[in-house]
């Protein structure tokens, strides 16, 4: 389990740069032009165009993408009223988040003002700035007439994210929770320990939800009609029994609702509540109980907490900045009951849908599946984005809260995807191209668990109609010490069901009889997987073959080659991997096959890439690379790219191709004009890289994936007679559901593509 002590704690922020954030421009300001365009006299145009017309702010300032996180730092976390300085690492914190979670720009803005009156003022006065504000750490009830006035007062969406973030996470984990023991939250009785900004609003949410019974404790005890203390908001849920102490109310309660304070829940009450409890310890950093504690005295309970250690918790991290992100992109001009209700759906939905691998991993666990310690998404999950703003920004136009309307919801999902800095847009294309004919894939490779996390999301996801090839009971108890589910994914266990061994000797046999191959040898090699995979593939019994993932290329390469083949007028086989990055994607061969190609080889390479590169949909803009431009170096590697150069512009004499070039030159359009302005990549520069070798290929390729930022996809087989992809050893499962997909796109368009 995750510990940090203080200093470590301490020393992360006191790092220089001290503190959590800076500034970074988003244009050049190196020259004096952009100097003048960024400053004077250049930035009088914008501000003219926006003192004509008050909407162009949002062209020419980050005012769309910039949230306001601002507090008085009068309940800071658990910690209490400790000021607005003393708030500032949490507000940095937020807008940290914001920016990591969902690409949005923050300033933390901690107002010296506790005064209602001030506060709202001051904030009102922000409108100009910011496209959204984040109120944070307000204590109550303050915090309810501040946020009501703010709302109706400014024009932009505004949240107490303490009062709503909390509420909207907290009910998707209640309505989960409650569906696992199979409750109605109609029926339910619930204790409250706090009638702060997060209490008082979760209750409002789940009473809209559903909520009748209710007791709620502040520090001063129960709140009920008699008193006299507080706010028309917290008096909504006064309980008119004679109740008094958190002991009576505990008896049979279903839920206890901490947001309050740490250990103000002693164990033994737990022992008063009813069957299957739940309790959502909420205080920040510490809980009403601790986890263990609770845990230890109620098994049957089902508890979560604000804290990233224990299973099940409930920060609103999962929700401001996606519901910031849905609002900010339709331009909402509030954050109304609709979007909330649209956020709690989306999250509870979500937390049902199968986990990725990327999360398995950063979690370190294999077994998140939706369930008493899974009831909500965690917070390293990428598909929040897509899932939570998406909802939101809909929910925002279907109730006439939008300036903006989204049409293309696809083209939408894509500009969130790239907010996390990978351009996906191509391997989206590929995987609804999938989908939209899923075909049967064969993996020889099923007794082990990325293959079979692989099937299941491929299953699932409607990508491909997996065949698992593997000993049974191994799967079986991958699938038991996973929480997978195969349902739909076909599996053949060749040694124990005979299935077509004999037949697919007496096939092999036929083919390779002239080529040292005996009966008995077939019927020996078909006993190998990657044999009968191959076989299924060469008898159309499956559409495509996937391998690789446990045994070198070489040898995983060698069944298919010899069953399948390569397509007929294709010399040789090579590997392609497609790099994602923000700048769109680069294409580069041969990273995995040819080891040292000839000239003669590369031309055969070039022609595949070509074709491989336009099967992505994209025109190959073709560049031969070595350390030397254009005859700028002797040596052998500059002479064969070059050679080859000249050869292939004979062969294909329609490919946008040159060489030879180093990688920088081929990459920047700017160098190529102003010092090879002859070159047909002048114009925008290349996106394919022919390497001279394999050796240069796959480091290059390797560099990218590790510091570059890029995702890498691949390798992607070309010039086999049927979908063959050879996975490089110990790929991922997200590396394995993309090259499924593209070998089900492969099959689809068979004969023609890749
Ligand atoms: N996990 C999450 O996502 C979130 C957690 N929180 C946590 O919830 C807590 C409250 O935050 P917030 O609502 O913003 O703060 P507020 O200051 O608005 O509210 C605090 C409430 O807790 C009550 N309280 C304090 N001590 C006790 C006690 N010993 N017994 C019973 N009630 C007590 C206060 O009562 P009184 O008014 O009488 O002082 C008040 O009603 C914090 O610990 C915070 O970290 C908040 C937001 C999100
Ligand atoms: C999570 C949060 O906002 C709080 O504890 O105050
Ligand atoms: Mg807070």
């Amino acid at each position: 389990m995750l510990k940090i002590n203080k200093q470590e704690a301490l020393d992360y922020h006191s790092q220089s740069p001290a503190g959590k954030i800076e500034v970074v421009p988003t244009k050049p300001v190196s020259t004096q032009l952009d100097l003048a365009l960024a400053y004077s006299p250049g930035v009088a145009e914008p501000c003219l165009a926006i003192a004509a017309n008050p909407d162009d702010v949002y062209k020419y300032t980050a005012k769309g993408n910039l949230v306001g996180v601002i507090s008085n730092g009068t309940a800071v976390l658990g910690l209490g009223n400790i000021g607005p300085a003393a708030s500032k690492p949490v507000m940095e914190g937020k807008g940290v988040l914001f920016k990591k979670f969902a690409g949005i720009d923050c300033f933390d803005i901690e107002i010296d003002a506790t005064d209602p009156d001030e506060f709202i003022r001051i904030v009102k006065s922000l409108e100009p700035t910011f496209g959204g504000i984040n109120l944070e750490d307000i204590k109550a009830p303050e915090c309810f007439v501040i946020e009501k006035a703010l709302r109706e007062q400014m024009n932009i969406p505004l949240m107490h994210d303490d009062q709503h973030g909390t509420a909207i996470i907290s009910s998707a984990a209640l309505l989960n929770a409650l569906e696992v023991v199979g409750k109605r939250i109609e029926d339910i009785r619930l204790v409250v320990s706090g009638a702060g900004a997060a209490a008082i609003s979760c209750l409002r949410l789940y009473r809209e939800l559903g909520l009748r019974h209710v007791i709620v404790f502040d520090k001063d005890g129960v709140i009920n009609k008699q008193r006299t203390d507080l706010a028309e908001l917290q008096m909504q849920f006064a309980t008119d029994s004679p109740i008094t102490t958190l002991a009576e109310a505990m008896r049979g309660a279903d839920v206890f609702l901490g947001l309050s304070a740490a250990n103000v829940l002693p164990a033994e009450l737990l022992l008063l509540m009813a069957d299957n409890p739940i309790v959502f310890a909420l205080a920040n950093p510490n809980p009403e109980i601790a986890y263990d504690v609770a845990m230890a005295t109620r098994p049957d309970l089902i508890m979560a907490t604000g804290r990233s250690d224990h299973p099940n918790q409930v920060n609103n991290v999962l929700g401001f900045p996606y519901i910031f992100r849905g609002a900010l992109d339709v331009r909402a001009t509030e954050i109304n009951e609709a979007m909330k209700l649209a956020a709690v759906q989306a999250l509870a939905e979500l937390a049902k849908e199968p986990v990725p691998e990327m999360v398995n991993k950063a979690y370190g666990d294999n077994t998140l599946a939706f369930g008493r310690t899974y009831l909500i998404p965690k917070p390293l999950d990428p598909r929040l984005i897509i899932t939570v703003s998406t909802a939101v920004a809909k929910a925002a136009i279907e109730s006439g809260s939008a300036r903006r309307v989204i049409t293309d919801w696809f083209a939408y999902e894509d500009e969130l995807r790239s907010r996390l800095g990978v351009n996906q847009k191509l391997m989206n294309r590929i995987t609804s191209a999938a989908k939209a004919n899923p075909k049967r894939v064969v993996f020889p490779e099923a007794d082990n668990y990325k293959i079979l996390k692989a099937a299941q999301i491929l299953h699932d996801e409607g990508i491909a109609r997996p065949v698992l090839l593997g000993n049974r009971e191994k799967i079986d108890a991958i699938v038991r010490a996973n929480s997978l589910d195969l349902e739909g994914c076909e599996i053949i266990d060749i040694l124990k069901e005979d299935a077509k061994r004999e037949e697919y000797a007496a096939l092999l046999f036929e083919k390779r009889q002239r080529r040292g191959i005996t009966l008995y040898e077939g019927r020996r090699l078909l006993r190998e997987r990657n044999y009968y995979g191959s076989m299924m593939l060469e008898t159309g019994e499956v559409d495509a073959f996937i391998t690789g993932l446990t045994k070198d290329y070489g040898k995983s390469i060698v069944p298919s080659l010899q069953v399948i083949g390569v397509e007929d007028g294709v010399q040789r086989v090579a590997g392609m991997y497609i790099i994602q990055h923000k700048k769109g994607p680069y294409f580069f061969a041969d990273t995995t096959v040819n080891i040292d190609p000839t000239a003669e080889e590369m031309v055969d390479i070039i022609g595949l890439t070509a074709r491989a590169v336009r099967f992505f949909d994209a025109e190959p803009r073709i560049a031969v690379l070595s350390y030397s431009n254009f005859g700028s170096n002797a040596g052998e590697l500059p002479s064969k790219a070059r050679k080859a150069t000249e050869l292939a512009k004979q062969r294909y004499p329609d490919l946008i191709l040159d060489g030879e070039m180093q990688a920088n030159t081929a990459l920047s359009p700017q160098l190529l004009r102003e010092h090879y302005p002859f070159s047909e990549l002048a114009e925008k520069g290349a996106n394919t890289l022919i390497f001279p070798n394999v050796v240069s290929g796959n480091i290059a390729y390797k560099v990218l994936q590790e510091i570059g930022g890029a995702e890498v996809i691949g390798p992607v087989l070309m010039g086999m007679r049927k979908p063959v992809h050879i996975l490089q050893l110990g790929a991922t499962v997200r590396d394995i559901v993309n090259m499924t997909a593209i070998a089900v796109v492969d099959a689809q368009t068979y004969g023609r593509a890749l």
